[in-house]
């Protein structure tokens, strides 16, 4: 997962030497699943068709898709069949709504066999999700977020636990009775249809009587691709690859929309303005949103609600300033934040008076202030200044107690000139609140799997 930029003790590698041990890997996920195989199996695959089709292309771009014959006229140049993109010149102003679907979660429990025996992926998740919101499922590689996205589109059964949109329970539904859009990491286009018929796939398959040259004409308008329809997705940048990607996903009037990881493989500016773009069509649209993502930047900026697994259960969900603000646990806290992890027996805790009986502490590098008026700063703890980063737009000061125990915290450039400004080897006041620490043990905010 792509971590902020304002980095701080404990970053990507650790900061805490002396305790020798990495901060909570955050790995990239790389990989989708298809359905179980089966007698289940084949009945999603006849009902699910189009959802299907592109979780198979997803799974294996480059492999041709099994399409109906009235496709492959298409991909011959046969006739429009009202997929090609609109001559008629007809303005799409009216921006297609939906009543996005209240979607209850409640006590979903999936177990996967391996060779090891019954492995809890999802561990009685319950969350709810309110018509027309964004909700981020975050946690680490293999917490179960995207087993969880799957039991609520029913391409997974569970093992017991109920999903319920508007109040029914839809459990038992296939894939294609849920009124879902999907985007799959990588988008999983047609890479034979053109932009127009990757749209129009859904309605087509599933005949839904669309005029579908409005269609297409409404969702090109809606994602800002106005022109593009009659391209085929190899001449299209990534960020116009997404963006179809969402086009298509509505083209059904979905009640829920799907994002497994959507802005994987682009650059960090296209993926700003892409997530601006996505919550602006969500919120148009008013489809209800479940977006599974590693970047947490992008679920701040994105959802209005985040949800965070551990071990294949929720261990927190509120708005991001909630999550972020109070953090109910150390893994939550080690998760959102940028921490220090320092003894709980270290000079700074006891001159700050916080008492733990876990064996260390927990601190946002945010949290930290750095001062030279003792005066002021009673419960200060004295510090060199043992290292500084010049990392741009930002500085990074390194900070050594008389004790060996380091920490770190990083200003930005203004603050560093109007306020701090030290010299490496100068002594400073370190100034932390009680109230921001927490006490912890490394089993807490461990991420490992968890057998049945
Ligand atoms: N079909 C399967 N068979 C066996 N184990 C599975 C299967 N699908 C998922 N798992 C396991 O379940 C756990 C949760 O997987 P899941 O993909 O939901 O995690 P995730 O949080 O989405 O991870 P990532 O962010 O890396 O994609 C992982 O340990 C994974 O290996």
């Amino acid at each position: 997962m792509t971590q902020a930029v304002a980095a701080g003790c404990g970053g990507s590698v650790g900061l805490c030497r002396q305790l020798g041990r990495p901060t909570a890997p955050q790995s990239r996920a790389q990989r989708h699943r298809l359905p179980q195989q089966g007698p289940r199996h084949a009945h999603y695959q006849q009902r699910a068709a189009p959802v299907l089709a592109a979780a198979e292309a997803e799974a294996a771009p480059e492999t041709a898709v099994a399409l109906p014959a009235v496709e492959h006229e298409q991909q011959r140049g046969g006739s429009n069949n009202g997929t090609q993109p609109s001559t008629s010149g007809r303005q799409a102003d009216a921006v297609p709504t939906v009543r996005g679907a209240k979607v209850v979660v409640r006590d979903m429990v999936k177990h996967f066999k391996t060779p090891r025996g019954l492995f809890k992926a999802v561990n009685g998740a319950s969350v709810a999700m309110e018509p027309g919101t964004i909700t981020a499922l975050l946690g680490p590689s293999g917490s179960g977020k995207t087993t969880l996205l799957r039991l609520i589109a029913g391409l997974e059964q569970p093992n017991s636990g109920r999903v319920y949109f508007d109040g029914e329970d839809i459990t038992e539904y296939g894939v294609q009775d849920r009124d879902l859009g999907f985007v799959f990491q990588g988008y999983a286009l047609f890479k034979h249809m053109t932009v127009a018929q990757n749209i129009t796939f859904g309605p087509r398959m599933r005949k839904m009587g669309l005029d579908l040259d409005a269609k297409v004409d409404e969702l090109l308008t809606l994602t800002e691709l106005d022109g593009l329809g009659g391209r085929y997705p190899p001449q299209l940048s990534g960020g116009q690859k997404q963006r179809v990607a969402v086009a298509r996903a509505l083209a059904c009037n979905p009640r829920l929309m799907l994002l497994d990881e959507p802005f994987g493989a682009l650059d960090p500016l296209v993926r700003k303005s892409l997530r601006n773009g996505l919550r602006e069509i969500v919120k148009r649209v008013g489809v209800t949103t479940i977006i599974v993502t590693h970047d947490q930047e992008e679920a701040w900026d994105l959802a209005d609600h985040v949800v965070i697994f551990n071990k294949g259960a929720i261990e927190q969900e509120g708005t991001p300033e909630e999550v972020s603000r109070a953090p109910v646990s150390p893994f939550v806290m080690n998760f959102v934040a940028d921490v220090c992890h320092i003894p709980s027996t270290c000079q700074l805790v006891r001159k700050v008076g916080f008492h733990t009986d876990k064996p260390y502490v927990m601190l946002r590098s945010a949290d930290i202030r750095l001062r030279t008026d003792f005066e002021e700063c009673t419960s200060c703890a004295a510090a060199t200044v043992h290292d500084k980063a010049n990392m741009g737009k930002l500085v990074r000061y390194y900070v050594r107690f008389d004790d060996d125990v380091d920490v770190d915290l990083t200003v930005s450039r203004q603050v560093d000139e109007e306020r701090y400004d030290f010299d490496v080897g100068q002594r400073v006041f370190v100034d932390v609140s009680p109230e921001q620490m927490m006490g912890f043990d490394w089993h807490e905010i461990s991420t490992g799997a968890t057998d049945v």
